[in-house]
């Protein structure tokens, strides 16, 4: 691994014991059955943990989007085109997107990022557009590698710093969110890779992919993850072989989540290939992440299950763009509030709330 990488993943401590067991013992004492509010109570109970405070807040909340475009494309591999990335990334930073709707109705932040969309962009002024392009979009994966180890590591120390203009700007709360056309076909190699899995059950339609589509797809998949055969015990190898930049990126914002202790909201299916790297890159990272949806991308549960973690959500969902992670945050403000504001059974002398035991 690359010397700043390292410095950076040295800072890393684990979420703190102390405000975990301080946020446990405040919901156990609110007046509601115990462990009635689920994922929503851990989830609190670990927001506490990494924010070191079991005072929860969730006030500054923001939407990183990572958008960039995959060579693999030239395949046929998509139902779109490529232009197709950069089109919605222009309208993502005038308010034009589900997510940006989404995003708006849930009182989050909106940053749009290039990290490797196939043209330049125009930004819109209603989210201006970050531009951190480290290339004109991959390599087709198929005939060569992707990106080089440079440009692997370069991106996710992208991800990195823009978790590091969170933490300086006072963001309590990250989502990840991304836009590239033919993203779940680089998802799908990762993911195959990493599991030690026939890319075969973890490879799906994508964006309204068709059904001859979906034999080339798994074709290519299958190909090149044989031929490339990257060390898979070196993320960073996989990610050169057969990665994107959007994926690197937000492997590096997960990261950045240990780091700069902000917790991080997973999206779907990508946005958890991402950080099933990030886990991978530094085991333990997965305490800094919240589940946010399970993707209807056939790899989006067993990419949570391999990760430990609980989505609150499961709806069908596999937009992307960060759609599934925004749709939690409302869910964990209504937990949030509940832990902060509700009365506990010591405020509440009603006889009716006490165990038989204590009656009198
Ligand atoms: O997040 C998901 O689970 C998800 C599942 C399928 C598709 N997507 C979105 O669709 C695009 C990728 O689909 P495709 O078919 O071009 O690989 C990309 O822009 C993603 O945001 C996203
Ligand atoms: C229109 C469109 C919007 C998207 N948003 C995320 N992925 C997408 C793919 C397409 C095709």
């Amino acid at each position: 691994m690359n010397e700043e990488l390292k410095n950076y993943l040295s800072v890393i401590q684990p979420p703190d014991k102390k405000a975990m067991d301080t946020a446990r013992l405040r919901w156990a004492h609110v007046a509601k059955p115990l462990n009635s509010l689920g994922v929503l109570e851990d989830d609190i109970v670990k927001i506490a943990g990494i924010r070191e405070n079991s005072l929860v807040t969730l006030k500054k909340r923001g939407l990183l989007i990572l958008c960039a475009d995959n060579g693999i494309v030239e395949e046929g591999v998509t139902q779109t085109g490529m232009e197709v990335t950069a089109v919605v990334a222009e309208n993502m930073t005038r308010g034009n997107s589900s997510v940006c709707i989404m995003a708006k109705r849930a009182g989050v932040d909106v940053f749009p990022v290039d990290i490797g969309v196939a043209r330049d962009l125009e930004s819109g002024s209603t989210y201006p557009l970050i531009n951190r392009k480290i290339a004109y979009g991959t390599k087709n994966f198929s005939k060569t590698n992707a990106m080089t180890r440079n440009e692997a590591v370069q991106a996710i120390t992208t991800g990195i710093e823009l978790m590091g203009e969170l933490s300086e700007k006072g963001y309590d709360l990250a989502a990840t969110g991304e836009m590239g056309i033919g993203n779940t076909t680089t998802s799908s190699a990762v993911a195959a890779l990493l599991l030690k899995q026939d890319p075969m059950g973890l490879t799906g339609r994508g964006a309204g992919l068709n059904d001859a589509g979906l034999i080339k797809k798994r074709k290519v998949i299958r190909e090149a993850v044989t031929r490339n055969s990257p060390n898979c015990q070196d993320e960073i190898d996989i990610l050169s072989a057969v990665g994107g930049f959007d994926l690197a990126g937000m492997t590096g914002i997960f990261l950045g989540g240990a780091i700069y202790r902000i917790p991080v909201l997973l999206d779907g299916f990508i946005s958890a290939v991402a950080a099933l790297l990030a886990e991978r890159i530094y085991p333990g990272c997965r305490d800094f992440m919240i589940a946010s949806h399970v993707s209807a991308e056939p790899a989006g549960r067993i990419l949570l299950e391999e990760l430990g973690l609980s989505p609150l959500i499961q709806a069908g969902m596999c937009l992307g763009e960060g759609t599934g992670a925004i749709a939690a945050v409302p869910l964990l403000q209504m937990a949030a509030d509940v832990y902060s504001t509700m009365s506990s059974f010591e405020d509440i002398e009603i006889e009716a709330y006490k165990p038989m035991e204590d009656r009198s």
